[in-house]
């Protein structure tokens, strides 16, 4: 139950929940979208947004350049800047760290959205649009949890510091080697990390994420000259780049979901019979999770199997193939140039080189075998670590005290098949705890037509990182008496 400096704090949320849900829908507004670089300016300008909203809560803000990037058929292209950000210096207080994202997938109107993806509309209590859950909401929602503290009056109980990026759906470039380089000095005092950029496993109950998949992302192109042909005049007597790309985004799953690529489940932990239990024991609703996918069947029928495949073991996805004719109606064109884009969703002990090379050589078989004399190349533009953490962590004390008294229930323990690009890096090099606390449900429809954050996640979710704060502030003294004690026995 709630204490009544929750109360008050909740109270303050309530009443000011419109206001919260317009500075999400000015956010929205923003098409930060970080994959198409005509866009790249509206990730800038939504960097500098948040700068001036963590400004305004008196935060000290630095705008830390990342440099410029290459991508195939254009110039380079300038990254957006990273935000690194402090409020509270006081030694007495644990330091918590906030990382978050404001950059979004694509979006477009003739996608299939009902709604304009980027004017957030609210239809029976859900809040549509692109980047209302990943991430713009619940960045919004930590901070609007800092707002009620400043306009309360009250001590925010613990230092904050902020990692803002614009650059996690590209797979967080430049973040990196920031982290390493910033390791020493603004990670130095931190004492805990925390992410909320995932989603609950089911569309009620809140959870508690402490592992996630990696990816490695690939691009695939054949070439056979300079120029498209036409069909009519080439057709039949040329090996076309589309005829041999499809063969070889063919060779990589076959109808069951198992990859085909040699090698890659070597590295896989196998199976033990207490973590079997672990699956066993998690409440998840198998209907109302394909309910949410819009699919009629999926690859497994158990909810055992469901978990495994999506948290365990690595899946192969392939996203597009550019340079296809795409548009409706029919031109008839041979591509000369195609570019197919799949990816792997790596599982804990496999490793990223290892994957790359396997994945390579085979595709070099694979096109070898159709003795075709088109051009071949093979790249790997993105790829990312999985992560997992030690749930015995305080953090996640702190975290599940702060669910049970926002939600009134304890929280689900999940992990997730998606992917956090920085987050073990975050663990590898400041050795800090890590933890996901996501505040979005199971149907918020992340990277598809109908993305959205429900009102009430969005504002109980601001209600729970305020509690977080509080939660972690009194574990701290525990702790530090514990130490303490320790010490001077
Ligand atoms: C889970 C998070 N909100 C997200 O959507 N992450 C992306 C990151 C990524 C991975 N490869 C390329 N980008 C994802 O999991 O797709
Ligand atoms: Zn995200
Ligand atoms: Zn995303």
């Amino acid at each position: 139950s709630s204490s009544g400096l929750e109360n008050q704090i909740f109270q303050y949320i309530d009443l000011h929940q419109n206001e919260f849900i317009q500075t999400l829908k000015e956010w929205v507004a923003v098409e930060s979208d970080s994959i198409q670089p005509a866009l790249r300016q509206k990730v800038t300008r939504m960097v500098e947004l948040t700068a001036d909203r963590l400004r305004d809560l008196g935060a000290t803000v630095e705008l830390v350049k990342l440099g410029s990037h290459k991508l195939p058929d254009v110039q380079s292209l300038l990254l957006p800047p990273l935000i690194l950000a402090e409020l509270g210096k006081d030694p007495q207080k644990p330091t918590v760290c906030f990382y978050g994202h404001v950059d979004v997938q694509p979006a477009k109107k003739e996608d299939g959205w009902k709604t304009d993806p980027y004017t957030l509309t609210e239809i029976d209590g859900n809040l549509y649009g692109r980047g209302a859950t990943d991430n713009k909401g619940p960045v919004l929602a930590w901070i609007n949890a800092v707002e009620s503290f400043k306009a309360l009056k009250l001590d925010i109980p613990v230092n904050l510091k902020f990692i803002i990026e614009g650059m996690e759906e590209a797979g967080s470039l430049g973040l990196e080697e920031i982290v390493k380089k910033e390791n020493q000095r603004f990670f130095s005092d931190v004492d805990y990390i925390v992410i909320s950029d995932n989603l609950w496993l089911s569309n009620r109950k809140p959870a508690l994420t402490y592992g996630t998949r990696g990816n490695i992302c690939f691009s695939v192109e054949v070439r056979c000259g300079e120029r498209d042909l036409h069909s009519g005049s080439f057709g039949g007597i040329i090996h076309e780049p589309m005829t041999d790309l499809i063969a070889l985004l063919d060779s990589l799953v076959d109808t069951s979901g198992r990859i085909l690529i040699p090698g890659v489940y070597d590295d896989v932990a196998s199976l033990m019979e207490e973590e079997k239990k672990l699956y066993e024991a998690i409440e998840f609703d198998l209907e109302e999770y394909k309910n949410n996918s819009g699919v009629k069947k999926f690859l497994y029928d158990t909810k055992e199997e469901i978990l495994m495949h999506l948290w365990r073991y690595p899946s192969l996805s392939i996203h597009g193939i550019e340079g296809a004719f795409h548009e409706p109606g029919i031109k008839t064109v041979i591509p000369a140039r195609v570019i197919g884009k799949f990816s792997i969703r790596q599982v804990p002990h496999m490793n990223i080189s290892i994957g790359e090379h396997q994945v390579i050589k085979y595709l070099q078989d694979v096109f070898s075998k159709r003795n075709s004399p088109n051009k071949l190349k093979v790249s790997v533009p993105i790829s990312a670590m999985p992560w997992v953490a030690d749930i015995n962590d305080p953090l996640y004390t702190a975290a599940r005290r702060a669910i049970k008294t926002v939600f009134g229930q304890d929280p689900e323990m999940i992990r997730d098949g998606s992917t956090i690009p920085i987050a073990q890096t975050f663990q590898n090099i400041t050795r800090k705890s890590v933890m996901m606390l996501p505040i979005g449900a199971a149907d918020d429809a992340e990277h598809s037509q109908k993305e959205k954050i429900s009102r009430h996640n969005y504002i109980q979710g601001t209600k729970l990182f305020a509690t977080l704060f509080l939660e972690i502030a009194k574990l701290h003294g525990q702790l530090q008496e514990v130490s303490n004690t320790t010490t001077t026995n």
